[in-house]
C-alpha cells in the first residue's frame, strides 16, 4: 500500500472564543515535497502548524499527519518542529541543547556537524538567551533537524534573518528536500514560497483561497501593470487594445492589462495615459508573481 501523505487535512476548524481562525482549511502535502503555507499576519498558519505538530487542539475537520492522528505518541520520533519563537532554556548552550535533542532520537544527526553546517560552531557555548536573533532561529532548526524526521514542520523559518542566513536555510531546506524529507513551512514571504515550494497553499482568513506550484499559481503569461488614480474608465483604452486584451482595476488605483504584450502594446497604453493626463506609476511589465495572486484573490497586499 501506498505511504499516506505527509500532512491531510480535511475540514480544519480553530477557534479561539468566538474568532474563527482557521475555517474550514483543507489540504494535502505530499510526501518528499516541500508545501508552503502563504499567507499575511493572522490568516491562521501558525494556528494550522501547531495542530498538525500536535501542540493545540482543534474544533472540528480531521487532521493526519503521516497517516496518524497529530496527538498520536508515535509520530513524536518522526516529526521535526521549528516553532516560530522560544522552545529552548535561556540558560541552555547551543552544544547542550542539540545533545540533549539528539539523545531523544534513535539514530541522530551529529550536534557538532550541524552545528557547524548552520554557523553556530563559534556559538556553540553561548547561552541561548545571549545569541541573536538569527542565531537563535538557527538553533531551532537544528533543533528540529537533529532526529532525522521524515516530515519537518517550519514556521517562518527566515523571519528576521539577514540575507545571508536566510539564504544559508534555503539551501538546507532545498537539502532536505534532495534526502527525501517532506517540509511544511509557513511564511509571508513570497519570494521564498517561489523557491522553495513544490506546493503552494495560499491562505487568507483560515480559508485556502488558492493552491497549486508555483508556476501553475503564477501563469506563463506576461502582464502589464501600473499605479494610478482611481476610477480611469478603461473601455476607450481597452478598444485601442489589440482584440483578446484585458484591463482592469484591481484593486482602487492598481491597473492590469492582460494579453499579448508586445511594443506596441506598451505604446498604445502610454499612449492613452499620456492623452488623459495619466502619470502611470510603477508601470511594468512581468509575469505574475503569487504576491499579485494574492492580491487579485483577496484584494488585499500579503504585507
Ligand atoms: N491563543 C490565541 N488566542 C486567541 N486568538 C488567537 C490565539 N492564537 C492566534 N489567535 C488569533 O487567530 C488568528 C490566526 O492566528 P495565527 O497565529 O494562526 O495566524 P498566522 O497566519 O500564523 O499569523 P502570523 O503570520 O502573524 O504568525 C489571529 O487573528 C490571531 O490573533
Amino acid at each position: 500500500m501506498a505511504a499516506p501523505p505527509a500532512l491531510e487535512l480535511t475540514g480544519l476548524v480553530k477557534r479561539y472564543g468566538a474568532a474563527t481562525a482557521v475555517d474550514g482549511l483543507s489540504l494535502t502535502a505530499a510526501r518528499g515535497e516541500v508545501t508552503a503555507l502563504l499567507g499575511p499576519n493572522g490568516a491562521g498558519k501558525t494556528s494550522t502548524i501547531e495542530i498538525c505538530e500536535g501542540f493545540r487542539p482543534y474544533d472540528g475537520g480531521t487532521v493526519r499527519v503521516l497517516g496518524l492522528a497529530p496527538d498520536d505518541r508515535e509520530l513524536k520520533p518522526r516529526i521535526g518542529v521549528m516553532p516560530q519563537t522560544g522552545g529552548v532554556p535561556g540558560t541552555a548552550s547551543a552544544r547542550e541543547f542539540l545533545t540533549l535533542m539528539a539523545a531523544f532520537h534513535a539514530d541522530p544527526l551529529d550536534p557538532a556537524a550541524l552545528m557547524g553546517r548552520l554557523g553556530l560552531t563559534e556559538h556553540a557555548k553561548t547561552p541561548y538567551r545571549r545569541l541573536s536573533g538569527g542565531q537563535q532561529q538557527r538553533l531551532s532548526l537544528a533543533a528540529a533537524l537533529v532526529g532525522r524526521p521524515e516530515l519537518v514542520f517550519l514556521d517562518e523559518p527566515t523571519a528576521g534573518l539577514d540575507p545571508q542566513a536566510r539564504h544559508a536555510t534555503w539551501d538546507l531546506v532545498t537539502d532536505l528536500k534532495a534526502a527525501g524529507v517532506s517540509v511544511l513551512l509557513t511564511t509571508h514571504f513570497m519570494d521564498e514560497a517561489e523557491k522553495l515550494a513544490d506546493n503552494v497553499v495560499i491562505i487568507d482568513h483560515g480559508r485556502v483561497v488558492a493552491q497549486g506550484t508555483p508556476a501553475e499559481l503564477t501563469g506563463a503569461e506576461r502582464q502589464l501593470r501600473f499605479r494610478a488614480r482611481t476610477g480611469l474608465g478603461l473601455d476607450e483604452l481597452l478598444a485601442a487594445l489589440p482584440a483578446g486584451s484585458a484591463a482592469k482595476e484591481s484593486p482602487n488605483g492598481h491597473y492590469l492589462i492582460e494579453g499579448d504584450v508586445r511594443p506596441e502594446l506598451l505604446a498604445t497604453v502610454t499612449a492613452w495615459c499620456a492623452s488623459h493626463g495619466v502619470l502611470a506609476e510603477d508601470l511594468r511589465i512581468e509575469r505574475r508573481t503569487l504576491e499579485d495572486v494574492f492580491l487579485e484573490l483577496t484584494g488585499r497586499e500579503l504585507r
